[in-house]
């Protein structure tokens, strides 16, 4: 199994880079002991130098073949982070890779949009990319610990 995210835009340093990381290492640290790998980010140009379709096939290529697609979209289900863990487990069962993609300031392309295999809302209302990001890591995270049974998730 292989855990990717697929993102526009590039996170160098700031708050959401040391967000990121942080969550993403306690993630791999955490994930160590119950199959799960380390997640692999692949940043890919915005808009800005292109358009919206060139944005769309540099996600697409980060994509890896057979892969199970989730895209990042307010329009789409709300699991709990136990849904999402378990659905997480699922995946790592089954050997399925599995990558995360999240849009630009445009949002993601309609015809990127209709390869998902899962759309997960972070709630209806609309979050700036970079901290979809720093979220995405963080249920990573409260994901890994859920299976792994430590108490940081108390719901
Ligand atoms: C600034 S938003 C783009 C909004 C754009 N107007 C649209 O219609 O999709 C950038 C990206 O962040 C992610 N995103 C933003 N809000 C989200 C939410 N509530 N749940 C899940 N993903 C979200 C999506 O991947 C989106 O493409």
């Amino acid at each position: 199994m292989r855990i990717d995210i697929a993102a526009v835009g590039r996170l160098k340093t700031g708050p959401e880079a040391a967000l990121v990381a942080d969550y993403l290492d306690r993630f791999a640290r955490t994930g160590r002991g119950l199959g799960l790998p380390p997640v692999q980010v692949h940043e890919v140009e915005d808009r800005r130098a292109g358009t919206m379709a060139a944005e769309a096939e540099l996600l697409s290529r980060a994509i890896p073949p057979g892969a199970a697609v989730v895209m990042m979209d307010e329009r789409g289900d709300q699991p709990t982070s136990v849904d999402f863990a378990a659905r997480l487990a699922g995946w790592r069962d089954q050997a399925r890779d599995v990558c995360f993609v999240i849009g630009g300031a445009d949002g993601l392309d309609p015809g990127l949009r209709a390869r998902a295999d899962w759309q997960i809302s972070l709630g209806r209302m609309v979050w700036p990319h970079l901290l979809v990001r720093v979220m995405l890591a963080e249920q990573l995270y409260r994901a890994a610990t859920i299976l792994a049974g430590s108490p940081y998730h108390r719901a």
